[in-house]
């Protein structure tokens, strides 16, 4: 199937469970993978018949910059949700990666995929 991608989008959002990591903003990398029938767009060569993948990287960064949630596992659910009810993919695969999270790890995070 074919997909539409975004990888490294970065966000700085207050986000984490413990209390320091609630006073300041911290990094998040987003990668999101949206799978969709492309042919429409490919045919049409217009923007209306695809998933504008830059009206989605404004809309995540928006939703991660005022959720401000506990857990990753709670902001890439909405971010999931949000994309699915919003831009109608069949299906969308949200990975966030935490770099400053564990000072031994490049990186920490979780992906998920939802559907319809
Ligand atoms: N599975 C998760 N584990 C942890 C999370 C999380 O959001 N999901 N968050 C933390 C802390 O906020 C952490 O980032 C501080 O180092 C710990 N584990």
């Amino acid at each position: 199937m074919d997909k539409v991608f975004i990888n490294g989008l970065k966000v700085q959002a207050v986000i984490g469970v413990y209390e320091f990591e609630r006073l300041h903003s911290q990094p998040l990398i987003f990668d999101i993978v949206m799978t969709s029938d492309l042919k429409p767009a490919g045919q049409s060569d217009d923007l209306n018949d695809a998933i504008n993948y830059a009206a989605v990287s404004e809309d995540v960064v928006l939703l991660a910059k005022n959720s401000k949630p506990l857990l990753i596992e709670r902001l890439a659910e909405e971010v999931a949700a949000m994309i699915l009810q919003k831009y109608q993919p069949q299906d969308v695969t949200v990975k966030i990666s935490k770099p400053e999270a564990v000072a031994a790890a490049n990186c920490v995070g979780v992906e998920i995929t939802r559907s319809k």
